[in-house]
């Protein structure tokens, strides 16, 4: 079997949410590939966090199974926050269906997701090695789904302010061009992650760097969040760039031409974004907030949504690897 859905992106390209059913009750959430809980807004919320949000109730789903006792808490890189209690019930995405998926119902959120009325959870993605639910760890929505998939693969077509598509088990040769370059991925921390060991800023050959981190892909982040060096050097093109304490990143006018970039996806393939297409937010004063910022020395490379928009991505959860390719 086969699905596919749209994403659609929130204000600049924030995040890219999609619509699942769960117990016959339909939702919109985040699917994340750089986290590994699936959970929901519930109806044992405190209203005030849940107001404007729609939540899942599972007192009115006939399908639903509890399960006692079990918990889960998890925080995200952005500093968010959320946790709660446990089920397994029926999850549906484009038509493929896991009948008993653990469904983590918060009974606590955090003030970024009460204030994100659009977004009622996230789907995880990543490997169930890092799902947060305690006894027991759960498995994916995608790892349960994949043995019954033609294909043992999603793929992710996000757009820039435009709606995109996640497919499972396919891999729609309509929705991209040329190849698809791989790379092996090393899921032993619960990313896709692979190493990234070259950049190229403006175009050119590609500057190796030995010491740069390896990189994740990650539907859940908006931006590219790299090395500090590199950051440094692309901004020193940027005339009139600086770092701003205040918005947490490199600003510049907006009357400025960004450089291309360039990161490695494994050895042999370099993905490289336009200028044009490398501004997250503009402030409204006429300065502009990058797309590529500082991973403030996390020593992981987290390539979010700024590159993700740009190309065809294909998550290989058969052979553990990683593609991209043009679009
Ligand atoms: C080390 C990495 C740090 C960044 C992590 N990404 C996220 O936190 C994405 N996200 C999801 C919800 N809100 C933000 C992935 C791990």
């Amino acid at each position: 079997e086969s699905g596919k859905v749209t994403a659609s992106p929130e204000k600049n390209d924030s995040e890219y949410l999609s619509p699942v059913t769960i117990g016959g009750q339909a939702l919109t959430l985040d699917f994340d590939t750089g986290s590994a809980d699936l959970w929901v807004f519930s109806s044992s919320l405190p209203a005030a966090d849940s107001s404007g949000h729609t939540t899942f109730d599972p007192s009115k789903s006939s399908t639903w199974q509890a399960y006692q006792g079990a918990t889960w808490q998890i925080s995200y890189g952005d500093g968010s926050a959320a946790d709660g209690t446990v089920g397994f019930d029926a999850v549906t995405i484009g038509g493929v269906t896991v009948s008993k998926q653990a469904v983590e119902l918060a009974t606590g959120v955090s003030g970024s997701f009460v204030q994100d009325t659009q977004n009622d959870g996230l789907v995880g993605l990543g490997f169930s090695t890092i799902n947060t639910v305690q006894p027991q760890p759960q498995k994916t929505f995608f790892e349960n789904v994949m043995p019954s998939l033609a294909l043992p693969v999603f793929t992710a077509n996000l757009d820039k302010d435009a709606s995109g598509t996640y497919t499972f088990g396919a891999i729609d040769s309509t929705q991209y061009t040329g190849d698809i370059h791989y790379t092996p991925v090393d899921s032993s921390n619960g990313f896709w992650e692979f190493p990234s060991s070259s950049y190229t800023i403006a175009g050119g050959s590609p500057t190796p760097c030995t010491t740069c981190s390896p990189a994740i892909a990650d539907t859940g982040t908006s931006l590219m969040l790299i090395d500090d060096d590199i950051v440094t050097a692309y901004y020193a093109q940027v005339s009139g760039s600086s770092l701003d304490q205040s918005q947490g990143g490199y600003i510049y006018p907006c009357s400025a031409t960004l450089p291309s970039f360039g990161v490695a996806i494994g050895a042999d393939y370099t993905a490289t974004i336009p200028g044009s297409a490398l501004t997250f937010a503009e402030l409204g004063d006429g300065t502009c907030f990058g797309g590529v910022q500082s991973n403030q020395g996390q020593g992981i490379q987290i390539y979010g949504d700024v590159l993700l928009r740009n190309f065809f991505a294909v998550f290989d959860g058969g052979a553990k690897r990683f593609g991209v390719a043009t679009k």
